[in-house]
């Protein structure tokens, strides 16, 4: 597990270890990596065009001694000021001592083949503002496009929420220090930050993190082993009341998905069950959940539809004291209150899997830009796990923990791959994997088949779902 920190939790950390390493010790570090990383982009450093956009801060301040160490390896470096009388005195001198140049003037013919983005890091407040947006903007249509290398963090994004509340920096590297940050990793910013590269400056953060980032060897321990006395039920039974005669399609993914989990055995409950059986003739079907047998969890939601059968599946479903998964139109039928009881009577473990209109419908507005904030408040109202999907699926906690998938892909923005999802996440709470481990997993392996399936071509959700065998082989021994 990785862990992501705010910018409080940063800057305490930053405190503490300056107080024992000398003055300058941390920016130093940050820059000596830095550099380190810029010479890998570069084919060559010497020779090579750099250019610094320096703002008044300390994220400047790492520019300047960074382009001072290119500098000394025969780079051309030009240091371009923002704010010329706040730069960094001590980053300019080693800059003008190693040979580089300093501007305080922006000219469309400096030249670069690599730009570092030093205007402002985790002091940030608000969007970019000028002269920066206009220098970001004319960079950005350059051609040859240089290499546009962020510090510590993309500039004009909010480093907390992974907002971007105006102009900002897309970054082909961030290089980042000390500790992950939330907008390095969740929120429309963090396309932005492009690869990120971590360098180590020494500080450790002793604050929870604010987001979890779950990682190949947690997804492997967290997931059910077999054994020799392992038997279809000891390993748990999955229910899934999903589909419909009019929406068939959802069952058989819901299915699929349930069937690459750890489950010994899929129960099938709705008027799919022709279409399941043909397609997954190892499930045993019923057409209720009433009439379905022993389960140890169910999903009920996609392509079951609204009408009186799919609510009383849903009421049957919340009857049960068993860990549940919500999903699409069982979502929608939240909405009404008709639920209500049913969910407040509960001790079960309930995880939702909104996408950001169904997010929108339960909780009366979408999740706006800070996804993880928003996620967090839905689950503790709900007082259950929130599977916020999206580029970088967000899991939300009643607990205030969170966690962002890493492995998410651009191949899943197709119809039914939500289904494949839902079902391999039933299937692991069945098998007895505690609510959030099971969706934190379920969104790791879903994400890695979706980059298997896209190697073969446009995906599908069937794809996915053949997929997540191949990714589920690839992590657990
Ligand atoms: N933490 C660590 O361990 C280490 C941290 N290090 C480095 O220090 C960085 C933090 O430095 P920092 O605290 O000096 O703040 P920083 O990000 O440079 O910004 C402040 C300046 O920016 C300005 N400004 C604000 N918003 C703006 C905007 N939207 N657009 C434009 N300008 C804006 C603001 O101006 P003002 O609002 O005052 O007018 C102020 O002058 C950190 O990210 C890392 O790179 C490493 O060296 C070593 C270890
Ligand atoms: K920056």
């Amino acid at each position: 597990m990785r862990g992501v920190w705010r910018v409080a939790d940063v800057r305490s950390a930053e405190e503490t270890l300056m107080r024992e390493v000398p003055d300058g010790t941390l920016m130093q570090r940050a820059a000596a990596g830095l550099a380190r990383r810029c010479a890998l982009l570069l084919d060559r450093v010497y020779g090579a065009r750099v250019l610094l956009l320096v703002g008044a801060g300390n994220n400047g301040g790492d520019a300047l001694f960074a382009g001072a160490l290119l500098a000394r390896r025969g780079a051309h470096v030009t240091a371009l000021l923002l704010s010329p009388d706040r730069a960094h005195p001590a980053g300019l001198t080693a800059l003008r001592r190693s040979g580089g140049r300093v501007r305080t003037r922006w000219d469309e013919r400096l030249p670069a083949d690599l730009v570092m983005d030093g205007i402002v890091g985790i002091g940030a407040t608000g969007g970019l503002r000028e002269p920066a947006i206009g220098i970001v903007e004319a960079l950005a249509v350059r051609a040859p496009r240089p290499i546009m290398v962020a510090v510590d963090v993309p500039s004009g994004v909010d480093v907390d929420t992974g907002a971007v509340p105006g102009a900002a920096v897309t970054a082909d590297v961030t290089v980042t220090f000390g500790c992950l940050k939330p907008a390095l990793v969740a929120g429309p910013a963090a396309p932005l930050a492009g690869h990120v590269e971590l360098v180590d400056i020494g500080i450790a953060p002793q604050a929870a993190p604010a987001l979890r980032i779950a990682g190949a060897a947690d997804v492997a321990e967290w997931w059910p082993r077999l054994t020799a006395g392992s038997e279809k039920y000891t390993r748990g039974v999955v229910g899934i009341a999903t589909g419909s005669h009019t929406y068939p399609g959802a069952a058989v993914l819901s299915t699929a998905g349930a069937l690459a989990g750890p489950t010994g055995m899929v129960r099938y409950a709705g008027t799919a069950r022709a279409e399941v059986l043909r397609a997954h003739p190892s499930v045993v079907a019923a057409d209720s959940v009433a009439g379905t047998g022993r389960v140890q969890a169910w999903l009920c939601g996609s392509g079951i539809g609204t009408d009186e059968d799919a609510r009383t599946a849903l009421h049957d479903v919340l009857g049960t004291d068993l860990p549940v998964v919500l999903d699409a139109d069982a979502l929608t039928m939240l909405v009404d209150g008709s639920s209500a009881d049913r969910l407040r009577d509960r001790d079960a473990p309930l995880v939702i899997t909104p996408h950001d209109r169904e997010f929108a419908r339960l909780a009366g507005g979408g999740p706006g830009s800070d996804r993880v904030g928003a996620a967090l408040a839905l689950a503790a109202r709900m007082h259950a796990v929130v599977l916020l999907k999206g580029d970088r699926t967000i899991v939300a906690a009643p607990d205030g923990t969170a966690w962002v998938n890493p492995t998410g892909t651009a191949a899943l923005a197709t119809g039914g791959t939500g289904d494949v999802l839902a079902g391999l996440l039933a299937s692991l709470l069945a098998a007895g994997v505690d609510p959030v481990r099971s969706a934190v997993t379920a969104a790791y392996l879903h994400g890695l088949a979706g980059r298997v399936a896209a190697e073969h071509g446009p995906v599908t959700a069937p794809d996915v779902a053949v997929a997540l065998r191949e990714a589920v082989a690839s992590i657990i021994p």
